[in-house]
């Protein structure tokens, strides 16, 4: 179990040492249009599992989406800071 933050410093990792076999190092290759499309597509899995599914399927797709949000974040340079001021 990991914690937003964790996640995030250790994405950030990823994004700085690129190892071999990183779907977030593809991610990030692939660009920001990419990304963009799978926040998309996991807001809407988080949307129907809402809807129709149980609490830890919820819970499964905002952790996707949770994800897809922090590697759009390394994709432009965001940091957390800069994010939690407008919270
Ligand atoms: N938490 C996640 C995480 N959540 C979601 N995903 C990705 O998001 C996809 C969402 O899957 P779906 O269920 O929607 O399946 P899918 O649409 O068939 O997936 P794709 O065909 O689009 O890959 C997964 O296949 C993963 O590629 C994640 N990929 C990585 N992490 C964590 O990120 C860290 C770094 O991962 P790597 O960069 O791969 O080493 C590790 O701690 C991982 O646990």
């Amino acid at each position: 179990m990991k914690s937003f933050e964790e996640l995030f410093a250790e994405l950030s990792e990823k994004a700085r040492t690129r190892p071999a076999g990183s779907g977030t190092v593809a991610a990030l290759d692939a660009g920001v249009h990419t990304i963009g499309k799978k926040v998309v597509e996991e807001a809407a899995e988080t949307w129907m599992a809402a809807e129709y599914e149980s609490d830890d399927r919820v819970a499964e797709e905002i952790s996707q989406l949770l994800y897809h949000v922090q590697v759009l974040m390394l994709a432009r340079g965001i940091g957390l800071e800069q994010v939690y001021k407008h919270l």
